[in-house]
């Protein structure tokens, strides 16, 4: 197969990806989930006029002189209001959050004031309106004021708190199986023999996943045998995934085992090489429901194909109106030569010029085993298949690495 070029990739990933079925979910459930429907308002925000301030509620038109006094006749505190109305040349004690009393049009705050038993005498003229929110001014009934495909913040979640939703529409978050193959790798605590090495990449891939919504589940190390592989595939079928990731056996090396077992499988190869670096030798296919991500082993490799591929596939199903990654403008760091027919996604560090200006400077090393170097790295740098070489200063683009 000839390599495909990185946004026909990830066309083909996202090809006919629909949002998962709907679920209800309790508001302290709901962090970072996706709306499956507008939310309208269930009530009006406040509901009735309210006292930003601790003071006196007043009519304005009574106190348009220093030293006006006003008979106080009674109290309202927030959740507590009072149900007769003010006449002239009378106040009314009042609480922050505390119900404008019918007839009052201004509330002037305590400091202001001074007390003489039951009269309160104003400092200084009261401003008209002051220190009142008015019904609504915050949201309507009816209002719709998240929307399907958000991906719920923590504000969100208070808000749809007083919106009066104490359960949401969420999407059901996708459920992804991380298969990791190599006779070489060992868990991280081990004592490696010669030859060996840590299993690391399915820990940035599992907190990567989880980062973006999705439910991961493992499925361990396979052998590179294409009983272990296929046995593995089995599973992540019987435990419903909606995406297969696998790691490692993706080349064409003799114990690279993971093409044939899939295609042993059945898995339709959308597929198999893309014209980009790192991540040349990634696949993808379906298996009836299942989406299929073949990851290279390599850390650097693998990390990078799963944030350009698998996190907007993990987006898509979880109904997310934002699927693509946000590029952004940031000027070189250093001078870099032509790019190749391979798109490139340098690892690169982020800092301001003195004139404020993003700057992008690829890590030392750019090699796709290199873990340390991808750690120092917040963003990768795109250089287009065959992009000429370029000076530092000028423009380029970048997507910045979570945090
Ligand atoms: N003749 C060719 N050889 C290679 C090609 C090619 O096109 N023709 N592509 C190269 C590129 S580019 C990459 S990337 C690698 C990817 O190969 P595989 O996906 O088959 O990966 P492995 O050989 O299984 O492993 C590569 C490397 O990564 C280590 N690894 C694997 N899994 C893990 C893990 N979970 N944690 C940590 N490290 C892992 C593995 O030990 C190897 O060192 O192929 C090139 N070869
Ligand atoms: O794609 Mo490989 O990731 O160039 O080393």
């Amino acid at each position: 197969m000839a390599l495909m070029p990185v946004a026909d990739a990830l066309a083909a990933i996202l090809a006919g990806a629909e949002p998962l079925p709907e679920e209800l979910i309790a508001l302290d459930e709901a962090h970072h989930r996706v709306l499956a429907r507008d939310l309208a308002a269930r009530r009006t925000q406040p509901p009735q006029a309210m006292s930003a301030m601790d003071g006196y509620a007043i009519r304005g038109g009574d106190a348009t002189a220093p030293g006006t006094r006003l008979r106080v006749i009674g109290e309202v505190a927030a959740g507590r209001p009072i149900d007769r109305a003010l006449s002239e040349g009378e106040a009314i004690r009042i609480f922050t959050g505390g119900v404008v009393p019918a007839g009052a049009d201004t509330v002037v705050i305590q400091e202001d004031c001074s007390r003489d038993g039951d009269v309160v005498i104003l400092n200084e003229p009261a401003k008209f309106g002051r220190h009142i929110r008015p019904a609504g001014i915050d949201f309507n009934e009816g209002d719709v004021l998240l929307r399907q495909g958000a991906r719920l913040s923590d504000r969100d979640l208070a808000l749809a708190a007083s919106m009066n939703h104490p359960l949401l529409p969420l999407r059901r978050r996708p459920r992804v199986a991380l298969l990791a193959t190599g006779d070489e790798l060992l868990m991280p605590g081990a004592t490696p023999g010669p030859g060996q090495i840590l299993y690391s990449n399915g820990y940035a891939l599992h907190a990567l996943a989880r980062d973006e919504g999705a439910e991961t589940f493992d499925l361990g190390i396979a052998a590179d045998t294409l009983d272990a592989t296929t046995a593995a595939i089995r599973r992540a079928r019987a435990e419903q995934a909606d995406i297969l990731v696998t790691t490692g056996g993706a080349s064409a090396g003799d114990h690279d085992m993971v093409m044939r077992s899939l295609q042993a499988e059945g898995v339709e190869m959308a597929f198999w090489k893309i014209a980009m670096r790192p991540g040349k030798p990634m696949m993808h296919g379906r298996l009836g429901a299942m989406r299929v991500i073949g990851l290279p082993g390599n850390p650097v490799s693998s990390y990078v194909c799963a944030y350009l591929f698998m996190v907007p596939l993990i987006r898509a199903l979880s109904g997310r109106s934002d699927v693509a990654h946000c590029r952004e403008l940031a000027v070189l760091g250093q001078d870099l030569p032509a790019n190749d027919s391979r798109e490139d996604y340098l690892r690169a560090a982020l800092s301001f010029d003195d004139s404020g200006r993003l700057v992008a400077t690829p890590v030392q090393r750019q090699d796709s085993s290199l873990l340390g170097y991808l750690s120092k790295a917040q963003a990768l740098l795109i250089r287009p298949a065959l992009a000429p070489a370029a000076k530092a200063g000028s423009p380029c683009s970048i997507l910045k690495l979570p945090l």
